[in-house]
C-alpha cells in the first residue's frame, strides 16, 4: 500500500484533485465523509452534540443531526469548535484507522480538511501532499457553489493556514491557475511515482511524522 494524504482548505481544490487520483486507480477515502458516517442516527457522536450544543441539533422525529445548525453553533468561537472536535475527532480517527486497515493494496488518498488534527491519527503514511489557492480565489470559488461568505470564513478561520500546509507538506500542489493545470500536475505525480514503483516513504520529508 501506498498512502497518501491530501490536505488543503475549503474549496482549495482536494476533491478535484482526489477524483482525478481514483480515476488513475487510487483508492478515495475522505475525511469529511467519515464524519458524517459517525454522526449517523442513534450514534453516541449525536447523543454527545445534542447534550453539548443543544437538543434541537436533532429532528425529534427522525433523530437526524441538522448540519447547517451545528456547523453555526460549533463555528461561532474557538471553544466551541473545540468542543465539536473533542466530541467527533476519537470517532473519525478510529473509523479512519478501520477504513485504511481494510483499503487492501494499491494506492490509498486520504482526503483531510484539517492536517493539525490528525497528526496523532495517522503517523506512518508515505507522503502528505497539499492543495494551496489563496484565500481570495477559494472564498470565490466557495461561494460560486453556494457557500455562504460568512459561513466560509467562519471556518477557515479554524482551518491550519496555507503556510502551515506548505511547511508539512511532502507535495504542493498549486491551485491558482485552471483546473486542467492542476489536474496535469496530478498526472505527472502519479506518473513519478509509477516509474519509481511506490516506494513507501519516497517523496517523503518526514518532518512532522513520529518515529
Ligand atoms: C459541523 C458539521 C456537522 C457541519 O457539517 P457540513 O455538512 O456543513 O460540513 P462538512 O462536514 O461537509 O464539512 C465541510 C467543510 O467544513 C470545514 N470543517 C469541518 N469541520 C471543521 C472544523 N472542525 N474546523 C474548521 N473547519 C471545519 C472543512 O473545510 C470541511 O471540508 C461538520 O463539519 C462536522 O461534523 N465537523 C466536525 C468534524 C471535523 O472536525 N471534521 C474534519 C475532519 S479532520
Ligand atoms: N483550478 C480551478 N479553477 C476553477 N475552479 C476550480 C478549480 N479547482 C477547483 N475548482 C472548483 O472549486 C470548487 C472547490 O473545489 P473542490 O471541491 O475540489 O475543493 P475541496 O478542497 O474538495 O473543497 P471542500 O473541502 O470545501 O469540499 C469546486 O466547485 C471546483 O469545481
Amino acid at each position: 500500500m501506498y498512502e497518501v494524504l491530501l490536505a488543503g482548505g475549503t474549496a482549495s481544490g482536494k476533491s478535484t484533485v482526489a477524483r482525478e487520483l481514483e480515476r488513475l486507480g487510487a483508492r478515495r477515502i475522505d475525511l469529511d465523509q467519515v464524519s458524517r458516517d459517525v454522526c449517523a442516527v442513534g450514534s453516541e457522536v449525536c447523543r454527545r452534540l445534542a447534550e453539548a450544543f443543544g437538543a434541537d441539533v436533532l429532528d425529534p422525529r427522525t433523530g437526524e443531526l441538522d448540519r447547517a445548525l451545528l456547523a453555526r453553533r460549533a463555528f461561532s468561537s474557538e471553544e466551541s469548535t473545540r468542543e465539536l472536535e473533542a466530541i467527533e475527532l476519537p470517532a473519525i480517527g478510529e473509523e479512519l484507522a478501520r477504513r485504511v486497515r481494510t483499503a487492501g493494496d494499491g494506492v490509498v488518498v486520504v482526503e483531510v480538511p484539517l492536517l493539525d488534527r490528525v497528526e496523532d491519527m495517522l503517523y506512518d503514511v508515505d507522503e502528505v501532499v497539499c492543495v494551496t489557492c489563496p484565500l481570495e480565489v477559494r472564498r470565490r470559488r466557495a461561494c460560486g457553489r453556494g457557500m455562504d461568505p460568512a459561513d466560509f470564513d467562519r471556518r477557515v478561520a479554524h482551518q491550519p493556514s496555507d503556510e502551515y500546509l506548505r511547511a508539512h507538506a511532502d507535495t504542493v500542489l498549486d491551485n491558482s491557475g485552471d483546473e486542467e493545470a492542476l489536474v496535469a500536475r496530478v498526472g505527472a505525480w502519479w506518473e513519478e511515482r509509477e516509474r519509481a514503483g511506490w516506494p513507501r516513504g519516497g517523496w517523503a520529508r518526514g518532518c512532522w511524522r513520529r518515529a
